[in-house]
């Protein structure tokens, strides 16, 4: 019997964190192979594998390696928490340490990995002036001109965070399109509704911008921490229950730092024709 050949693809790896789901490509030594139509091809859950981010790993100089992520609407976005820790802990891995450094849209970030096996990323300090969000207009980050009074907080890319007494009776589907594209947040937003469970614990559902609703979604839990914490709501260290899980958020001296499980699901090869489709 003749075996049939394989023609030659594109090798990733399917990863989540807390159910945030992740195609993961490996590119160092060879440059990016990632554009805007292979990401939302990729994206579709029905005529690609799905995912909430594509996230692709290059060379950085001075640091281990450089992560670039893609929303599957195909834009880009600046920063990811959760795909940045399911990355760092294959890095770690293939490395043989348990810390790296790693170069995003917004700079240097560590990750590292704990004795308990989860897995930690500093996310850099939160960014709350109205320029740096960005918003359109010089407006107090703190209580925007919006209905529901929310808080705008960047972690190198935009969130727009309600305190709400119910997270869990808000129609994310219903309201997150139109607020993701407020006019407001000139890059879009994400969305973020919060109810305070105790001064260390949040409930969070999100409506990721460039992906819908998601399971969890890291930048916006370290971003709603900030605003909690901000609004005198929290303490600086709380606990987010997500759709998907728990994540760990510690706003420190040297940053916002993010701590939760990490899985790799499966690894796959995506065809030849796929790729020459999806140029
Ligand atoms: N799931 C991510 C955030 C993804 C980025 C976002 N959709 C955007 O466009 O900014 C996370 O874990 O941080």
């Amino acid at each position: 019997m003749t075996q049939k050949m394989r023609p030659s693809g594109q090798a990733f790896m399917k990863m989540h964190g807390l159910g945030n789901d992740f195609v993961v490509i490996d590119s160092r030594g060879r440059g990016s192979v990632t554009t805007p139509a292979l990401a939302r091809a990729l994206g579709d859950r029905n005529r690609g594998v799905g995912f909430d981010q594509l996230a692709e790993i290059l060379d950085a100089t001075g640091a281990d390696f450089t992560l670039d992520f893609w929303n599957s609407d195909g834009s880009r976005a600046g920063a990811c928490g959760n795909a940045t820790r399911c990355v760092s802990d294959y890095v770690m891995r293939g490395l043989g340490k348990d810390a790296v450094t790693l170069v995003t849209a917004r700079g240097e970030l560590q990750a590292l990995r704990r004795a308990d096996g989860l897995v930690s990323v500093n996310m850099g300090q939160p960014q709350t002036g109205w320029a740096e969000v960005p918003l359109a207009s010089a407006v107090d980050t703190l209580h925007l001109p919006m209905a529901g009074d929310p808080v705008a907080v960047g972690m190198g890319n935009p969130h727009c965070i309600f305190f709400v007494p119910d997270a869990e009776a808000v129609d994310l589907s219903g309201v997150g399109p139109a607020l993701e594209h407020d006019p407001l947040f000139p890059q879009r937003t994400n969305v973020e509704f919060a109810s305070v469970i105790a001064p260390d614990r949040l409930r969070l559902r999100v409506w990721e911008r460039g992906a819908g609703i998601t399971l969890a979604c890291g930048s916006g839990s370290c971003a709603t921490a900030v605003a909690a914490h901000l609004r005198g709501l929290t303490g600086r260290r709380v606990l987010i229950d997500a759709d998907g899980g728990t994540l760990e958020i510690d706003w420190r001296e040297d940053g916002v730092w993010m701590t939760g499980p990490v899985a790799h699901v499966f690894d796959g090869v995506l065809t030849a024709e796929f790729l020459a489709a999806h140029p």
